[in-house]
């Protein structure tokens, strides 16, 4: 059994302040009874430290807490690791967050962070920039991300790294004091695992991987140290079993889509109004991701034209750009003289209520984008793909009927152009195999798995404690 020292102890260590801030709510057996008897006073009242939490705007609901949980179990504090690495990532974040808030209230306080960027140095608080910069050009991608898939080769650099930034990593995870923390990105696994081990705490916080990639996923993703690894699809699963996870880590629910999706319940007419959409025209949604990547521009130009008719000298369809992070495209696109209706858009935060209001997208093949098109019941076109993690989402899309993939413009809007006029019944057999492939409530699913875990971990406290007084 771990013991803690004197927390009166000048020169106490950081595993021992650790220990004390994320367990305050454990009866470890200690030397000092006075201690004990303050700290099991501050798991009931909720205090951890309220310097540290004010900073961040945590104190009003700390005396909320504090109120609530006379009596009652503490909150749990859930810490999601994400990086702004594309939009999926932080997408799949808030996702979980929102259904832990619906599922569970306030049993739970739900930390989004980029931990890497806050605590750390050069290269892990800049991958946004290093990753914008490789998938630019996309030869370089394609050569770090499979020259990295050897395990030896991403084990060794993450182990290094994790060990020169241990100190700064051990400050970010333990700054929130989480009691579950959640990882939606593929290079979030090895590091904090690698700290939890150096403080004994793989027994104490639960660390799961929620993979964001449908198919063809790094195998930084798959660690064995993980309570669980929730895999989007059968084949990602298979994927994990080759890299030697447990059946018992293994689960297979969807990837998990804000809850928003799902629970519109707004009618195309009613949401085209709001968002001042043509009401008789179909319309087609145009992106590229959180960053507006792809052939966007020249497909919208080419579009342009094909949902013309120029003998009845009247549209066909109509247009929606949305434009995300990428503001050159938008004010290229917005300078653009259009013979169609069009809406350009910058980055959207209702992505549910623009794929509601249309009939089809036009996409890159980004997870995210996938996964919540299939709810809306959209037909995909994908006219891109990031060479590794993004190759496997074109066949999971056109295999099973959802869509299906060319890189040419001029394809892309012929074929929009039949289904808005001879061909609209392959559109509504699109749109019934992308509802049949649609997984809405798999973020759910994970939560409540989570959720269980918990409860699990909290009885073996619990028999524990029993055991030790
Ligand atoms: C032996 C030859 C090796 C050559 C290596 C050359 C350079 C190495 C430099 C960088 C390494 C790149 C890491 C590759 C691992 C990538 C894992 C992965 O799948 O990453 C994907 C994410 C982005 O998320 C995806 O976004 C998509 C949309 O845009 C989509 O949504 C998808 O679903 C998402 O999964 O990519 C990243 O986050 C990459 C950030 C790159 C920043 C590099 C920072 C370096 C830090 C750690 C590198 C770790 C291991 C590399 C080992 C290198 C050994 C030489
Ligand atoms: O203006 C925008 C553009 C995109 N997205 C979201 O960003 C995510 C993009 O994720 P995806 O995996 O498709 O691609 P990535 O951006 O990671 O390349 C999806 O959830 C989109 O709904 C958004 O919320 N607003």
């Amino acid at each position: 059994m771990m013991k803690v020292a004197s927390p009166r102890a000048q020169d106490d260590s950081i595993t021992q302040k650790v220990f004390r801030r994320v367990y305050s709510n454990f009866s470890f057996s200690t030397v000092d009874d006075d201690y004990n008897h303050n700290r099991r006073r501050r798991s009931r009242s909720g205090d951890y430290g309220k310097e540290s939490l004010s900073k961040r705007g945590f104190e009003e609901k700390e005396q909320v807490m504090e109120m609530e949980q006379m009596g009652a179990e503490r909150i749990k504090t859930v810490l999601i690791l994400m990086s702004d690495t594309g939009g999926g990532h932080r997408a799949s974040a808030e996702a979980i967050r929102d259904a832990f808030n619906i599922q569970f209230g306030d049993d739970y306080r739900i930390i989004i962070k980029d931990v890497w960027k806050e605590y750390t140095g050069w290269p892990l608080n800049d991958m946004e920039r290093q990753y914008k910069f490789m998938v630019k050009h996309v030869g370089l991608w394609s050569v770090a991300f499979h020259g990295t898939s050897p395990k030896w080769i991403h084990r060794s650099y993450l182990s290094a790294l994790a060990a020169y930034y241990a100190k700064q990593i051990e400050a970010g995870l333990m700054e929130y004091k989480p009691d579950i923390i959640i990882s939606v990105h593929p290079l979030m696994q090895h590091i904090p695992l690698w700290v939890m081990k150096r403080q004994g705490l793989q027994k104490k916080v639960i660390f799961v991987t929620v993979i964001t990639d449908l198919n063809t996923c790094h195998r930084t993703w798959f660690h064995h140290g993980v309570s669980r690894c929730y895999c989007p699809s059968k084949e990602v699963a298979k994927r994990a079993l080759v890299d030697g996870l447990g059946d018992s880590q293994i689960r297979v629910f969807g990837l998990p889509v804000r809850p928003s999706f799902p629970r519109t319940i707004i009618g195309k007419d009613d949401l085209r109004k709001e968002l001042e959409i043509d009401s008789n025209l179909p319309a087609v949604l145009l992106m590229g991701g959180g960053e507006g990547m792809g052939p966007v521009q020249k497909t919208a130009q080419t579009l342009g034209d094909s949902l013309y008719d120029s003998k009845e000298r009247k549209p066909i369809g109509q247009l929606i750009v949305i434009c995300g992070r990428n503001k050159t495209l938008a004010s290229a696109l917005a300078s653009h003289e259009w013979k169609i209706p069009i809406k350009v858009r910058g980055f959207e935060t209702q992505m549910e209520k623009w794929m509601g209001a249309c009939d089809c997208i036009i996409t890159k093949a980004g997870p995210g984008t996938i996964a919540e098109a299939l709810i809306c019941g959209l037909p995909i076109i994908l006219n891109d793909y990031i060479p590794g993690q993004e190759k496997g989402n074109v066949p999971y899309v056109v295999d099973n009927g959802a869509g299906i993939f060319t890189r040419s413009p001029k394809e892309t809007a012929k074929t929009v152009a039949g289904w808005f006029s001879s061909k609209k019944n392959e559109l509504y057999k699109m749109s019934e195999n992308a509802l049949k492939l649609a997984q809405p409530e798999a973020v759910f699913d994970i939560v409540k798995d989570i959720h269980h875990l918990s409860q699990q971990q909290q009885k073996r406290i619990q028999l524990y404690n029993d055991y030790s007084y």
